[in-house]
């Protein structure tokens, strides 16, 4: 579904990214680890098109889209799932709701319908549909940034430390909302520090340092806890 093949990116003429290949499969959840700075952000940001390949390619379904500007991504069905620190907090959780359906020329019934489905999954947001996001608590934020992102009817969701910040019975419960978009066929890249949520819902774990994926493994039986932090962080805990 979607395959970066040697991608080389940065900022102005420091390179963060020395050369990243990862590949995500249609319905697949795959994880990218890593520490602070080693490149996450830079990877999601190269797959929206918000900063540009300098080498490499970036293919979504089969077409390179290198070139395609970031509206147009999401046209081809690509979302960005922002950190929850990151919906408008002087709006209620309805009008955020409704940005997402933004930039899709849909009727209004259709809207209604989507909305509905997004309170069905995350009642918490109905119940809270009045209120300002800004009140809202860290998880609620999360499944608001989620369901913002479902509101524009997407293939792939692109997800960025969805569990940052937050306590680890919430974790639990973005974790099985995650789980429930891939049973619903959603193909998804997930950015995380939390080497623990990452190993109980992925399929396949990338591990990025310095720019560079450092690891990359199937997750099963042969996935040791140990063995992933040694290349996450030089063994060092960090989430
Ligand atoms: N807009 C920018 N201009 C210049 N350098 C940047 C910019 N954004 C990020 N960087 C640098 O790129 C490197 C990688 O940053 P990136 O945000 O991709 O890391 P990350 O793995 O997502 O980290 P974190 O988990 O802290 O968000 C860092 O050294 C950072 O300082």
């Amino acid at each position: 579904m979607l395959k970066l093949d040697n991608i080389v990116a940065g900022y102005g003429r420091t390179r963060i990214l020395h050369g990243v290949t990862l590949d995500v499969p249609k319905g697949g959840l795959v994880a990218l680890l890593g520490g602070n700075g080693t490149g996450k952000s830079t990877v999601l940001k190269t797959i929206v098109g918000l900063v540009k390949a300098q080498e490499g390619q970036v293919t979504l379904a089969g077409q390179i889209i290198n070139d395609v500007p970031t509206e147009d991504r999401a046209a081809l069905g690509l979302s960005l799932v922002p950190q929850g620190k990151e919906v408008f907090g002087g709006m209620s959780v309805e009008e955020n709701l409704l940005m997402g359906a933004f930039h899709r020329r849909r009727h209004r019934t259709e809207i209604a319908g989507d909305l509905e489905g997004v309170y069905q999954r995350f009642k918490r947001l109905r119940e809270r549909r009045n209120v300002a996001a800004g009140m809202l608590s860290g998880g609620e934020r999360q499944m608001l940034s989620i369901g913002r992102s479902l509101m524009a009817r997407p293939t792939m969701l692109l997800l960025d430390e969805p569990s940052a910040a937050l306590a680890p019975r919430v974790v639990e419960e973005i974790a099985d909302a995650i789980l429930a978009l891939r049973d619903l066929g959603l193909t998804l890249l997930l950015v995380e520090q939390n080497v623990g949520m990452a190993l109980d819902i992925a399929d396949y774990i990338y591990v990025i340092r310095g720019g560079r994926i450092a690891f990359e493994r199937e997750v099963g039986d042969g996935v040791a806890m140990d063995e992933l932090q040694e290349f996450y962080l030089g063994g060092k805990e960090h989430a």
